[in-house]
């Protein structure tokens, strides 16, 4: 979006005033302070050392009383239906309040559920009176090496309280609950994004979104004509062929594990933060999910040996107040890996499938590899950031996103 919204100019004024505002919260906690930030005498690694399993807090932290904590099992249609619907009215939303994200049932029990996960944390604090659900914050288990150190982590999402009950300090305390129960599993650290600022970001990556159905992006306001542009001009400037190009280019299987767990594990060893996934780990997060995750492989039609991969996820957003569209149909990049296919022509062929399942757009952010394709696959810059954050390791200089090999959903 060339000239910034006045939502953009306010978003980046609170953003600034964030690094100067005292985090009474954020300060308490053992994460890189702002007040630290080029201090290179401070070490690498874990801020605090791990405290003995007897010393961990046993019993849940206070809420105020007319609140009670829930453990919300998501095996459960009702409760994961009960998840859903406090997400789908009072999760993210833009800066300009147009879209907020509406994350599907199907696609909430597969990232709640991977290899190894606790059911303890997902985590909700319901009324008492009415039994409602009004706040949700979860953790996931996941392996991130961090430089040549692989370090057991949470994974943090889905921090939600219900618009009524905001900014009365109920954020810390769901997340100083998080924190204990996964300290109770003898785990100390922490990965997190976020589309605001806080003490104190990894890295700060951008946005950029693929136009794929250019008339409904322009109709509901997500993106605008471009100047001397007329909508046929841009229906067809954004128009992709009906087919991948890439011969071998096919659909992931259970059989290619292997072959992909090998051919990412290699990829993603070259950057400094990254998931150290294995076969079961490739399985959960990778394989094709009907409305969730589609991932595609190039096996080279000689030789056979699977060369190339490339995925993305589904993560529809509502749109708001709109009389003709309902429902923003956006896919995410997730895990691409080129060995052989160039990385251009291997996300044009991922474009083209997301197109024709219909999405409406293709996000991306400008994490690992992907700048070398954005601007020449006619990706435009966003205006949302993402923000990427450890608890509990000291990164001492802040990286660039393509130092980064992660993918947080
Ligand atoms: C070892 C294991 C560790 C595990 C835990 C690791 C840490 C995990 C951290 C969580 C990772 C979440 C990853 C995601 O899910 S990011 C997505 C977050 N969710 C949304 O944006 C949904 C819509 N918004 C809301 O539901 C509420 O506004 C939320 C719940 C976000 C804040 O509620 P509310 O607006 O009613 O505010 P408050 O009065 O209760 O509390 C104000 C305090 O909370 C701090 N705040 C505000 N927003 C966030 C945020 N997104 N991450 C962390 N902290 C945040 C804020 O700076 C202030 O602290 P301080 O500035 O005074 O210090
Ligand atoms: C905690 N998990 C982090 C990932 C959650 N993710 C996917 C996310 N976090 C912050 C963002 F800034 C963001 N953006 C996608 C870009 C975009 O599409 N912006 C227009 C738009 C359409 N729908 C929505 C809904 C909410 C916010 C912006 N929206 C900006 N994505």
């Amino acid at each position: 979006k060339e000239n910034s919204s006045l939502s953009t100019i306010v978003r980046r004024f609170k953003d600034s005033v964030s690094l100067g505002k005292t985090h009474k919260f954020w300060e308490s906690q053992p994460v890189g302070q702002f007040k630290d930030i080029g201090d290179s005498n401070l070490p690498e690694g874990p801020i605090e050392p791990p405290t003995l399993l007897s010393e961990v807090k046993q019993e849940p932290y206070n809420l105020p009383s007319q609140y009670e904590w829930t453990t919300c099992d998501m095996e459960s249609d009702e409760t994961c239906r009960e998840v859903y619907d406090l997400l789908k009215c009072n999760y993210v939303e833009d800066d300009e309040n147009m879209f907020r994200f509406n994350y599907s049932q199907e696609f909430l029990t597969w990232a709640l559920r991977p290899p190894g996960y606790y059911r303890s944390w997902h985590i909700g604090v319901r009324a008492k009176s009415s039994k409602k659900l009004v706040a949700f914050i979860t953790g996931v288990p996941a392996r991130i090496r961090v430089r040549d150190e692989v370090v057991k982590m949470a994974e943090i999402n889905f921090l939600c309280v219900h618009k009524k009950l905001r900014s009365k300090r109920l954020a810390p305390v769901m997340i100083k609950e998080v924190t204990r129960r996964v300290h109770l599993e003898n785990i100390w650290q922490a990965a997190y994004t976020a589309g605001v600022v806080l003490p104190t970001p990894i890295t700060t990556c951008q946005y950029w979104h693929r136009s794929l159905n250019p008339k409904k992006l322009i109709d509901v306001g997500f993106s605008r004509l471009g100047a001397r542009m007329t909508m046929s001009r841009t229906i067809k400037l954004y128009k992709l062929p009906d087919s991948p190009a890439t011969p071998g280019f096919r659909n992931m299987e259970l059989r290619d594990v292997p072959a992909v767990t090998r051919l990412l594990r290699n990829y993603l060893s070259q950057f400094v933060v990254a998931p150290d996934f294995d076969e079961n780990d490739v399985e959960h997060w990778l394989l094709p999910t009907e409305n969730v995750v589609d991932s595609y492989l190039v096996e080279s039609p000689e030789t056979h040996e699977i060369t190339d991969f490339c995925s993305f996820y589904t993560l529809p957003s509502s749109i708001l107040g709109n009389q003709n569209h309902s429902t923003l149909k956006a896919a995410y990049s997730y895990y691409n890996v080129s060995t052989k296919t160039p990385l251009l022509q291997l996300m044009n062929d991922a474009l083209i499938v997301a197109k024709q399942k219909d999405f409406d757009v293709f996000n991306a952010l400008d994490v690992m590899h992907n700048e070398s394709f954005l601007k020449e696959l006619k990706f435009g810059p966003g205006d949302g950031q993402l923000h990427y954050y450890l608890y509990n390791y000291r990164i001492r200089h802040a990286l660039r996103p393509s130092e980064l090999g992660l993918v947080l959903l």
